[in-house]
């Protein structure tokens, strides 16, 4: 008789913080329980010390054959799980462990239901635009890499503006003395876009974001172009300083004056995994705790409840 190859999935985990390693311990027991083999990285295996496990040594083939990678942290782990899991196609299902979580599907209290959700395949997978990001410094390809939330081009020197050119699908938009300029995927419209006072954007729109940061300019507004659009920003030759390029806060690269940077769809979108029905306004109120009783309200309730302790 054949074995069949035994179901994976990668653990992917903030050890840094031990609440997530016992977390991490909680969802090993589970998951080898109900028959799964756990897959660790090489770099995690010391601080888990988990057995039985599967090693990864190789980040790049971490998330090959695995059907979903499980991560244990904030959103900052997810963008790292991201990384593995986007060249193989594999979902990747966060279980919130950080402070905001906002691309997490499940609060840590959920722990046991979402391990019933993995070991009956019982979620859905939603595809998440990517961005696609290359920088030309005359003309010449220097580095290309890709975004989930976000690209954004910074000054390296807090002394000096950042001096840009921005354009949409080759034709020049404007020019801004800034701080720096975010151009986002409808993921990344409620993170490092959202504070540049962007548009939040639901994850089923396909769209591109380009958000200036601080711009000394009299017309400076976000602005919002078709997936198909390929937006550039280009750093003004004469200007003299040093920009650096951010993607999702992982991957960067020093930019000098005269560069410039393309961004346009990617071909590989991030697969998240869904384990639940609610909506993204119902999140967005969650995470944001957004005042749905309106502020007013809020303070006329406070009344009442003093009102009421005194009686
Ligand atoms: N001023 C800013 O808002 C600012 C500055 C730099 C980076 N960032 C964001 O930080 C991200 C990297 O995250 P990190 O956790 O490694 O760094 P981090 O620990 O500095 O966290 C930045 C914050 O952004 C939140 N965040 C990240 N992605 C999000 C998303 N899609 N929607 C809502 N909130 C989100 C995180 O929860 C965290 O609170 C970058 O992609 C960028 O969006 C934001
Ligand atoms: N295993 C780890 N060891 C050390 N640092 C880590 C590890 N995993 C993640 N980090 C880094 O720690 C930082 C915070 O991680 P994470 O985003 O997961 O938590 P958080 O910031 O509390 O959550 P959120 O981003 O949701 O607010 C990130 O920059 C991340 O890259």
């Amino acid at each position: 008789m054949v074995e069949s190859e035994p179901r994976r999935v990668l653990l992917v985990t903030h050890t840094g913080r031990d609440e997530a390693v016992e977390v991490a311990r909680a969802a090993h027991r589970l998951l080898t329980a109900a028959g799964l083999l756990v897959r660790l990285l090489g770099e995690e295996a010391d601080a888990l010390a988990l057995d039985p496990v599967e090693i990864a040594d190789d980040p790049d083939k971490a998330a090959l054959d695995v059907e979903l990678i499980i991560v244990l942290g904030g959103d900052g782990s997810i963008l790292r799980a991201a990384e593995l899991a986007r060249p193989h196609g594999t979902p990747v299902l966060g279980v919130n462990l950080g402070h905001v979580g906002f691309l997490a599907e499940a609060e840590v209290d959920d722990l046991e239901r979402i391990v019933e959700v993995v070991v009956d395949r019982s979620y859905t997978v939603e595809e998440r635009m990517t961005l696609a990001v290359d920088v030309f410094v005359d003309d010449e390809p220097i580095f290309q890499t890709w975004a989930l939330n976000e690209a954004s081009v910074e000054k390296a020197a807090r002394e000096r503006m950042l001096e840009v050119m921005v354009g949409v699908d080759g034709r020049p938009l404007s020019r801004w003395g800034c701080d720096g300029v975010v151009v986002a995927t409808p993921t990344g419209s409620t993170a490092y876009a959202f504070s540049g006072g962007g548009p939040i954007v639901w994850p089923e729109v396909e769209a591109i974001l380009l958000v200036p940061l601080s711009a000394h300019a009299l017309f400076s507004r976000p602005i919002v172009v078709a997936p198909t659009s390929q937006l550039s920003v280009e750093l003004v030759a004469a200007w003299h300083g040093r920009g650096v390029l951010w993607c999702d806060g992982r991957r960067m690269v020093e930019v000098p004056p005269g560069a410039r940077i393309q961004v346009r769809r990617g071909r590989t979108p991030v697969r998240l995994a869904r384990a639940h029905e609610s909506s993204f306004t119902d999140r967005l109120v969650a995470k944001f705790d957004l005042p749905v009783l309106g502020w007013r309200g809020a303070a006329e309730r406070k009344r009442n409840r003093s009102a009421k302790e005194e009686s």
